[in-house]
């Protein structure tokens, strides 16, 4: 089966939503950004990526049924005090579809703005088809400046079909290279269908090209990745992982799913992520990560070696963490894994 329209529909929705997120970083106000209920922030963009792309894909497939299972809801913007940060995701969505020009329609108004956000609280699961949306992963690396992704993927009978990673603030090349200016051009956009390979272009639209993850057999050649925030994986286990592996490079430490999509083209070879216990993942921090990898030739699974089951409705129901790496890595890295966490377990003397 063919996902060539979805495809094109979600690399569109995903570049005019990372236009928004780029307008908005670039004159970030503290006015834009509010503290969820889990007293993790959320920005006007967040709600603005959230209501472009589900603008986009249904625009852009009308006779296909519509079902996102996305971050965010409209519940705290609904309060009298977010009435002014509504008007302000309104504006900027409007602009952004204005300026683009593909959509000719007459400017949402909050009520439709408050009503597409809730088109993303679809259960997902095993049956049909859902769209799959975290519209800033990273929000605290956009906060940052740092790296974020929009990030959207298609789930067909609870197996993601398709992926894509917008991927604003990182450089097409390396981020390994030495040259400035090559990392001062930024903006990828990774793109994945089942059985079709993972591609990167430009968010300018360069002529995409195949990616591959690194090749390498060699846990001393390997970099690994791990979430920035400390908060979000232990880099203390991860850090005696790498090293019963044989790694020499330090971790590299970057936000969201873009540790997914620089992966894929080999800047790194390994992707440790270890959430506190109790954590419980949700499928939009991993299902288009999930298939970029994957059609790039690396494999992620749970820490005990498990595919990644993406059917079960909003959340992962994971065995310890994730991880990442190519196929011939993945043993070793797997049984380092799963002897570092053995000796965690193990009360110290
Ligand atoms: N306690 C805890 N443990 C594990 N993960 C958490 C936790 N809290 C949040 N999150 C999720 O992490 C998402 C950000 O991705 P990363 O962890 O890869 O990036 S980061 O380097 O830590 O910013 C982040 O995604 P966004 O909310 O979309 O930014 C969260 O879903
Ligand atoms: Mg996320
Ligand atoms: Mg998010
Ligand atoms: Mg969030």
């Amino acid at each position: 089966m063919s996902y060539d329209k979805q495809l094109i529909a979600a690399k569109k929705a995903a570049s005019l939503a990372a236009r928004l997120c780029q307008k908005v970083q670039k004159g970030l106000l503290q006015s834009d950004v509010q503290s969820k209920s889990d007293k993790s922030p959320v920005t006007v963009a967040d709600y603005g990526s959230q209501v472009l792309v589900s603008f986009v894909l249904q625009r852009e497939l009308p006779s296909h049924a519509f079902s996102l299972v996305a971050e965010e809801d409209s519940g705290d913007l609904r309060k009298e005090e977010s009435q002014e940060t509504l008007r302000r995701i309104t504006k900027l969505v409007n602009d952004t579809i204005a300026n683009d020009g593909t959509y000719n329609v007459s400017p949402l108004s909050e009520a439709d703005v408050l009503t597409i956000i809730d088109c993303g609280t679809s259960e997902g699961g095993a049956i049909g088809q859902h769209w799959v949306l975290d519209p800033i992963d990273g929000t605290k690396g956009f906060l940052r400046g740092d790296q974020y992704a929009i990030a959207l993927g298609l789930l067909d009978e609870g197996k993601v079909v398709l992926g894509v990673l917008a991927c604003p603030n990182l450089p097409l090349e390396s981020i390994r290279s030495q040259d400035q200016n090559a990392l001062n051009k930024a903006g990828c956009l990774f793109s994945a269908q089942l059985s079709c390979g993972t591609y990167m272009e430009s968010l300018e639209g360069s002529p995409p090209v195949k990616v591959h993850v690194s090749d390498t057999e060699n846990p001393e050649d390997a970099s690994f990745f791990e979430s920035y925030e400390a908060a979000h994986s232990s880099h203390s286990l991860s850090g005696a992982i790498a090293k019963k592996l044989g790694v020499k490079a330090p971790p590299v430490r970057i936000d969201s799913q873009a540790k997914y999509g620089a992966l894929s083209r080999g800047d790194g070879a390994i992707y440790l992520r270890f959430p506190n216990k109790g954590y419980r993942e949700k499928i939009w921090d991993h299902a288009a990560g999930y298939i970029v990898i994957a059609e790039a030739g690396g494999v992620a699974s749970d820490a005990g070696g498990k595919p990644l089951d993406f059917s079960k409705g909003r959340y992962l129901d994971l065995d310890t963490g994730i991880i990442v790496t190519n196929q011939k890595l993945m043993p070793a890295l797997l049984k380092a894994v799963q002897d570092s966490l053995k000796e965690q377990a193990l009360p110290s003397l």
